[in-house]
């Protein structure tokens, strides 16, 4: 096993890329924006082929016109020279086919094989799911019935969430693929594993003196994770109805940001030592016991009509695809223990929901207050020290101190140091799929997530769904660009803490605006 960070820099394998789901909104918006930065910046090899599959009929001609204007659209990097737009074009195919017509199969892997012998790849594929779960057991099985797995390289599987709906569907799912493919030939995506900041949580803990020895029940009063976004469901009304905002984001990218904030130093930075250490995290969350817990301790909320930036927003019943009489939350708040040495007593608290004031993603540890506040004789109550991460779409951190103000003779107010990395250069660092589909050619998995993670954080999540589904009108209505539930500020208060604004939210704070 290769240590991380040896490997960031290297040209993936030669190897074939297969989009299953080419014709889909993920492989336009993510995946191929993430292959042409890749090739842009040297990191593919020159062994490489993308073979697209879906049902659409597409000839080779139209199917690289699909790419073109996917990368003019979405990619940090444009085309700008038509020879070299030319070269890698060139690497791409198509093959329509129905991915349960096990024939089909046969087919595309002759024509594998006439695009490995054309650039001279050694046999390496890696498949990418981009389809919807329902399929993603039937992909596996008819790879290996088509004889798909026969070449002499490695094989993998990357697959796009959800991993199921619940502990018990993922489980299924998970048999099912390991018919076929080993855990370790298996790559679970959670794009927020990808993202540069979400990865700098570790290297932020890990390589600073001055936070590590900070980093446990002593010193931290609680910690808060936020994943706002003013999108409402756009287009994917009918997944989401289904899905809700607890397992579309609560389940992976919030656990997971969890767990890298939470969990031990690992003593080596394999992929396995890190994941076994973020597995602990999840094995330590205290479980809700009966739903009178639950509701002491998570809100849930679904926006009604309401207004942002004077236009008027329409509620998530109103929404195409969406049930008229629909329960699903859009919202979703909780205080959440982690039951050991270093956390014990320490509340986490995590929110997300759709339709709020502003997309950002941020975590921020709050410390606690100094044993006695020496300046209170002149009236001052110390602000608590913060340390804020800021995830997406602005990148950086900022610590609050307080200090002097400068001039006056005993005024104290808060400061913050900042490094706000996306406000000079634009918001321009990688994607985190370009992160993860080369980290899955490198065979690096340490940002995907382990069978045993989706199980626990399933088995913890299954608790909170089961008991909203025995009382499904129980949910809080919130006005469309509003803050969601009131009862969410209450959860803080009540243990005497606050949301602090996110980026943002109250002008005088610390907000962050890219220059480009
Ligand atoms: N879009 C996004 O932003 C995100 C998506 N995801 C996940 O990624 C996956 C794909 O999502 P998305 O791209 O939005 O979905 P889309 O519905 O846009 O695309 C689905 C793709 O699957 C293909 N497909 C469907 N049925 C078959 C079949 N029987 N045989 C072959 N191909 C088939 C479709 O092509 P055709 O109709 O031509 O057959 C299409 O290319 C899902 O699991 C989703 O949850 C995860 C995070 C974000
Ligand atoms: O996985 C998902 O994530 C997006 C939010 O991702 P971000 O990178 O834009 O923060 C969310 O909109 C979507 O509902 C969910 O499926």
């Amino acid at each position: 096993m290769a240590e991380i960070q040896n490997l960031e820099s290297l040209q993936t394998p030669g190897a074939v890329f297969f989009i299953f789901g080419a014709t889909g909104d993920l492989a336009r918006r993510k995946l191929f924006p993430a292959i042409y930065s890749l090739y842009r910046e040297g990191k593919l090899a020159e062994d490489f082929a993308v073979i697209g599959v879906a049902r659409r009929p597409r000839t080779e001609d139209e199917f690289r016109d699909d790419l073109y204007n996917s990368i003019q659209e979405f990619c940090r990097y444009k085309v700008d020279d038509t020879t070299k737009w030319a070269q890698f074009a060139e690497h791409f195919a198509y093959k329509s086919l129905d991915i349960n017509n096990v024939d089909g199969y046969h087919e595309l892997r002759e024509l594998t094989e006439s695009v490995e012998s054309r650039f001279d790849i050694p046999g390496n594929r890696l498949f990418y799911l981009a389809l919807a779960p329902e399929l993603f057991g039937s992909v596996s099985f008819n790879l290996q019935k088509g004889g798909m797995l026969e070449s002499k390289g490695w094989h993998r599987l990357v697959i796009e969430k959800p991993f199921g709906y619940d502990l018990h569907s993922a489980q299924k799912l998970n048999e099912e693929l390991n018919q076929v493919f080993k855990e370790e030939e298996i790559y679970r995506i959670d794009h927020y594993l990808g993202k540069e900041m979400v990865q700098n949580i570790e290297v932020i803990r890990f390589a600073n003196a001055f936070f590590e020895p900070l980093w446990n029940n002593k010193h931290i009063a609680n910690i808060q994770i936020t994943l706002s976004e003013t999108v409402g469901v756009e287009e994917r009304g009918g997944y989401y109805d289904n899905s809700g905002a607890l397992r579309d984001m609560g389940q992976n990218h919030m656990l997971q940001m969890l767990t890298m904030i939470a969990m031990e130093p690992p003593s080596r930075l394999y992929p396995e030592d890190i994941r076994d250490e973020k597995v602990k995290v999840l094995r330590s969350l205290r479980p809700f016991a009966s739903g009178e817990e639950v509701k002491e301790n998570v809100v849930r909320g679904q926006y009604i009509q309401g207004e942002s930036k004077g236009k008027t927003l329409p509620g998530y019943r109103e929404e195409d695809k969406v049930n008229p009489e629909s329960n699903t939350e859009t919202y979703f708040a909780a205080k959440v223990m982690v039951d050991n040495f270093r956390w014990a007593g320490v509340p986490f608290y995590i929110r997300t929901g759709k339709r709020l004031p502003v997309k950002t993603t941020e975590v921020v540890v709050e410390f606690k207050q100094m044993p006695t506040n020496v300046y209170l004789g002149q009236k001052h109550n110390l602000e608590p020290n913060l340390l804020v991460i800021r995830v997406n779409p602005m990148e950086g951190i900022y610590i609050k101190i307080n200090a002097k103000k400068p001039g006056s003779e005993s005024k104290i107010e808060p400061l913050a140091m900042e490094f706000c990395q996306s406000c000079q250069v634009g918001i321009n660092s990688p994607e985190a799929y370009e992160r993860l589909i080369h980290d899955a050619a490198q065979g690096d998995s340490t940002y995907f997530t382990r069978w045993d993670e989706v199980a626990t954080a399933w088995a913890f999540v299954d608790r909170i769904a089961e008991a909203w589904a025995q009382n499904p009108a129980d949910i809080s209505r919130y006005a469309a660009g509003s803050w969601g539930p009131q009862e969410a500020e209450q959860l803080l208060a009540n243990d005497g803490f606050h949301w602090w604004p996110v980026n943002g939210q109250d002008e005088d704070d610390v907000v962050w605006t890219a220059s480009t």
